[in-house]
Order: C-alpha cells, then structure tokens, then sequence
C-alpha cells in the first residue's frame, strides 16, 4: 500500500477508491506517521451489509499487512451516524446460503478487529447502535462525541434478537458483567455521559475534538512498543476470541436456525417497518 494512503482509507459500499487526503488535527507529522484512518461510508446509515463487512476486513488486512502503518482511526463518514449496525435487510427473507455468508463475514469482521496487532481508536462521531456499537468495542479505545443523540449500545433485545455469545462477551470485556447484563437484558442507548459512566467509552470530548482527541491518544499508544503490546493485547483478548473460534460452524448454524424463524423474521420486518414509517 502507498505510503501517501496513511491518512485516509475510505470503507464505501460501491468503491474501493481512496478518498483523498484529510488533515489530520495539530499532530506533527512524526506522530501521525503510521496512522490510517477507516471511515465507514455506507448512506444513508452506515449500515454493515456483507459488502461493507468484506470490504471492512480487506482493508482491514491491507493495513495489517503494511508494515508502515502501527494504528488505525475508525470513524464514519455519514454525518451524526457512527453506524446503524447490522444490515437488517440482509437478515430478511434471504435464503439460508446468504445468513451463512452474511454472518460468516459478521464473524470474520469481530475476529479481525478484535485481535488486530494495530492501535485501533473509535473515533465515533454519531449514533451507534448493536454491530456499531459492537464495532468501536473492538477497539483499544473510544472517543465519543458530546451530543445528546448519539447514543451508544446493544440494543438487540429491543428488535426481538439476541445479541450473540462474542457480542455479549465483548461487552463484559468493557464494561464489567452487571452494567453489560442490565444493557443487554434492556437493549439500552447510552447517551454520551452515560456511555461514560459505565466505561461504554472511555472519553466524550466536544463533536469538534473526536478526531483529534482520537489522534493525541493514538500517540500515547503508539509510544508503547509494539511487540509488548501486541502480546498484552493478546493475552487479553485470546481467550475470547477463542471461543468463538472454536465453534464457528456451530455458531453459524445457530444463526441460521434462529434468524430463520418465523417469529424472528416477523420482527425484523415489524422494526425495519418501524424504521421506514418514522418518515410520515
Ligand atoms: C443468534 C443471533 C441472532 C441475531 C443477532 C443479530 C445481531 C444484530 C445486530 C444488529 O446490529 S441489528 C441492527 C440494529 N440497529 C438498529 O437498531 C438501528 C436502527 N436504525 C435507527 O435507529 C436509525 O435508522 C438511526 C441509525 C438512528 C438513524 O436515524 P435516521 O432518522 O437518521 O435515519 P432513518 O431511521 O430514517 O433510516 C434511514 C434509512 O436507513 C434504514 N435503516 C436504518 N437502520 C438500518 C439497518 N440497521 N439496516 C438496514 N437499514 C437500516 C431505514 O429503514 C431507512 O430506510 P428507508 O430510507 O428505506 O426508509
């Protein structure tokens, strides 16, 4: 990957072209060097289709591949929405083969991020709901923006799903087991101060400041050698990963069974309905 990609690598539904350059805040360049920034671009809501999963872990793997770059920046390109999380559309009425891909891809998406040897900071500029939330877990750090609306969290139960064993445990992982049982059980939206509260993210900074702040702390991370901390990271996260890493096909299989249902597919389409009717 070129050298002169590092400020920028744009996630976006139909095209795999890097957008140009962005400044990158008050930084000197030394201390940007190394650091890519993810923006997912999918309108109108970000949401992570099998395209945008597939083209998340390439990117993904580009860059962990790339020797040159040490830490990634993922924030979003659609105004006030991080992400909308998991494209229902590709949960509704699609054949068994597609839940299987989609959710393999859902899989492959976590165990990247998740494990990933780079720096990753959420720098999350909107709403974030279930995958989007799931997404920024991932990372080594969140910064959220101050903004009433942009809520964080596992809303599944709120759609009539649950949220799977690997997004549950991610959550404890962050925030401890009651805060993540009440979250869970309830579906609930943080807003900014809450999401702070319970260490659903770890600053909330002025909507002016995410990108920035996100930069400061990248350099704080980055100045812990890589090795060290790649290993820590390791140490923690394994043992999770692992889990889900030996019962893939089963997990797969879950899903499938479960999204299959009559009753799971009728509240999907009640909530995308919903979701549609908000309009007038
Ligand atoms: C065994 C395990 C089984 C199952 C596990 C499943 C785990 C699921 C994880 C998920 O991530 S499910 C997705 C959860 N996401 C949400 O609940 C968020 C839903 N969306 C919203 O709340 C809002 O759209 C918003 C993100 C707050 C943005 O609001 P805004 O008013 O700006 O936009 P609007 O609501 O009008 O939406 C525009 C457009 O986008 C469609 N939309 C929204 N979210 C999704 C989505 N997640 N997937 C697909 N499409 C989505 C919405 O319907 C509108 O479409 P339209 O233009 O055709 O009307």
């Amino acid at each position: 990957m070129a050298q002169d990609l590092v400020d920028g690598l744009l996630i976006k539904a139909r095209s795999h072209l890097p957008p140009p350059s962005e400044p990158l805040g008050k930084l000197s360049k030394r201390d940007r060097k190394g650091v890519a920034v993810i923006k997912l671009k999918n309108p109108p809501v970000n949401s992570l289709s099998l395209e945008v999963l597939t083209e998340f872990v390439i990117s993904l793997e580009k860059l962990e591949n790339d020797k040159t770059f040490r830490g990634v920046i993922v924030t979003s390109d659609c105004p006030g929405i991080f992400s909308a999380g998991l494209d229902l559309t590709e949960m509704c009425g699609k054949s068994q083969a597609h839940y299987a891909e989609f959710w393999r891809a859902v899989q492959e998406l976590w165990l990247r991020l998740y494990l990933s040897n780079l720096v990753l900071i959420a720098a999350i500029n909107g709403v974030s709901p279930a995958g989007g939330c799931l997404i920024s877990l991932t990372c080594d750090y969140r910064v959220l923006a101050d903004n009433p609306k942009y809520n964080i969290g596992l809303n599944e139960t709120l759609l009539g799903v649950v949220a799977p064993s690997w997004f549950k445990d991610t959550l404890v992982n962050t925030v401890g087991h009651r805060t993540a049982e009440r979250a869970l059980q309830l579906g609930l939206l943080f807003p900014p101060a809450e999401a702070l509260r319970v260490g659903m993210v770890d600053q909330v900074v002025p909507e002016d400041q995410v990108h920035s702040t996100a930069l400061s702390v990248m350099a704080q991370w980055l100045a812990v050698p890589d090795h060290a901390r790649q290993l820590t990271k390791s140490l923690m996260r394994k043992p999770t990963a692992d889990r889900l890493v030996k019962q893939r096909d089963a997990d797969i299989q879950y899903f499938l069974q479960f999204v299959s249902r009559d009753s799971i597919q009728k509240s999907l389409r009640m909530y995308l309905d919903k979701l549609r009717q908000k309009k007038g």
